[in-house]
């Protein structure tokens, strides 16, 4: 067996898997010269790998185009998958000049399930963000326009989509409940299979595909009606499906009730109206389905860079030089913006340099690996699309630089050597990578598990090591905050109170990426070791306060 490594969820997993593509393929058009008999995969394979365009180094104008990395991922899994079936019965022993290729399974690989993965990521990224299908069917363009008036436009695909691809892409949307882009992409789907038809194209790199026309006509009307079911019974929207506004079959059409345009029956924007939300939810499952519910709503609309917030509420907002105190950073202050005063809530401009940005995610990438908990084995559906890894600060300059500005300017004790912070936990995203609502703080007890004797998770300080060009935003949907990435930059959060009690205002999620490469890398400072030095509050349930001059 190879794959299992959801390298779908890691665009620096991708371009390792692209290096060494690069190395193996010049050696596979050696045996083709000698073989000419036993090659017709290989042959497929190079010619794939050629259509893709390549045979140049791994970059990001390319693998941040996520239908290109889509490319890449199918045509490794597909063409390996070729290679495979024929070289099944091969003994490689006997065979040295082939047995490089078996050894290619020593690498990660990727597998038809992180086909899969990848359509899911594109159909995530439609259904969000809405980017005209047409241009992507015709183009591969990914062309939108976000509610923040910010205009999204990639370059062209390197290689134009299939009809199995709208196909994948259909049927991973309606699986998850994605049934807004489901039907709208199997349409797309036939005809592009009627037209690569009327031209006879050679699919045959296309591994075991054989669907006709009528085959995907039977699977768009089925993805019609679910369409339509789901929206009659329950609705537009709920936590786990989407639906257009009108339904596709023309009688229902005519019922009334689809002529309203969707809109939350409430909106949670306030601590006091979220804690009756929470308080109530803790018995209720009706009104904790309603809490998510919302939550989620509200998460996509500042994924899509709507604003939520009043303009009487954003205007109190404003920027300061900040130093926290420190003598050191007096002499170099950092930005501060603040992005919300209730939580406090700030933005801090440069707290690294572009080059250290670069220093730390090459030391990075070779340590990738799968989240903690992560969900099902060769998880498609994976809520958490992004790879981890955990570094201590000692084991990078540049992440020891980060600490230290990190210490002087919140005054905390962060030194993950002294058991003050947990170490640093790192991520990079992959295809329409994003990650669910969740707070930072563990729900604490005291028998718990915390690691290194640190205490919960008091602050977050969530720096960007690299940011992509649109999407990937970072949002508190009940809060009403989105930060759009910049490279660099970090945003610094309280989880706890004094008392140590939870504050739920703070969950936040990650929204898709949806063109170029996310890397960030969180601190999370412990609770435990604050208290040396600090002024006692006089309310233990106050919020821990930023500078705010
Ligand atoms: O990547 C982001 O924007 C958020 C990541 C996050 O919330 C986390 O790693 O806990
Ligand atoms: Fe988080």
């Amino acid at each position: 067996e190879y794959g299992g490594h959801d390298l779908f969820t890691s665009l620096a997993q991708l371009e390792v898997m692209w290096q060494n593509e690069r190395e193996i393929v010049p050696k596979m058009k050696t045996v083709i010269d000698n073989n000419p008999n036993l090659t017709q995969p290989i042959k497929k394979y190079i010619e794939e790998y050629e259509r893709l365009g390549l045979d140049h180094e791994p970059n990001y104008d390319f693998l941040g185009h996520p239908l290109n990395a889509y490319f890449l991922v199918r045509h490794v899994a597909m063409g390996w998958g070729n290679i495979r079936d024929h070289f099944l019965n091969i003994d490689f022993n006997k065979t040295t000049e082939l047995a490089f290729l078996k050894e290619r399974e020593n690498e990660k690989l990727v597998s038809e399930y992180d086909i899969d993965g990848a359509a899911f990521g594109l159909v995530r990224l439609h259904s969000l963000y809405r980017f005209n299908l047409s241009q992507f069917v015709e183009h591969g363009i990914i062309s939108t326009t976000l509610d923040n008036g910010h205009k999204v436009l990639s370059r062209p695909s390197v290689r134009s989509i299939s009809s199995f691809d709208l196909t994948k892409m259909g049927t991973e949307a309606s699986a998850n409940g994605l049934y807004d882009s489901a039907a709208d992409m199997l349409e797309m789907a036939i005809q592009k299979r009627k037209k690569e038809i009327a031209s006879n194209e050679d699919l045959s790199y296309l591994r075991n595909y054989d669907l006709d026309v009528p085959m995907i006509e039977t699977l768009t009307q089925t993805a019609k009606k679910v369409h339509d079911h789901y929206l009659d019974t329950r609705g537009q929207k709920s936590v786990a499906h989407r639906t257009h506004q009108l339904p596709y079959d023309k009688k229902l059409r005519k019922k009334k009730k689809f002529k309203k345009a969707f809109q939350l029956d409430d909106v949670i924007l306030d601590r006091v109206k979220l804690d009756k939300y929470t308080e109530k939810s803790n018995t209720n499952s009706e009104v904790m389905r309603n809490l998510n519910f919302i939550s989620e709503v509200q998460k996509d609309e500042l994924c899509r860079g709507k604003q939520l917030r009043s303009d009487a509420e954003m205007s109190q907002l404003y920027c300061i030089y900040a130093h926290g105190g420190s003598p050191w950073l007096r002499l170099g202050p950092i930005r501060m913006e603040y992005n919300s005063f209730d939580p406090n809530h700030v933005t801090l401009r440069g707290i690294l340099f572009d080059h250290e940005c670069d220093d730390i995610t090459r030391f990075l990438g070779p340590k990738l690996d799968f989240p903690p908990g992560r969900m099902n084995y060769k998880s498609k559906k994976n809520d958490w699309t992004m790879k981890n890894c955990w570094p201590i600060e000692s084991q990078h300059v540049g992440l020891e630089k980060l600490n230290r500005r990190i210490e002087h300017l919140s005054g905390l004790n962060a030194d993950s050597s002294k058991g003050y912070s947990e170490g640093f936990m790192c991520g990079n995203y992959g295809i329409g990578g994003h990650y669910f609502i969740h707070p930072d703080f563990h729900h604490y007890r005291p028998t718990d598990y915390l690691p290194y004797n640190t205490g919960n998770r008091l602050a977050t300080i969530l720096t960007v090591l690299q940011a992509p060009e649109a999407g990937g935003a970072t949002v508190w949907p009940n809060a009403g905050i989105s930060v759009f990435p910049e490279k660099g930059s970090a945003i610094w959060w309280y989880n706890l109170r004094p008392s140590e009690k939870a504050d739920q205002f703070t969950r936040h999620s990650a929204c898709p990426v949806l063109l170029g490469q996310k890397w960030i890398g969180n601190k999370w400072v412990g609770y435990n070791a604050q208290w040396n030095g600090r002024k006692c509050v006089l309310d233990k349930d106050e919020l821990f306060q930023t500078p705010k001059e």
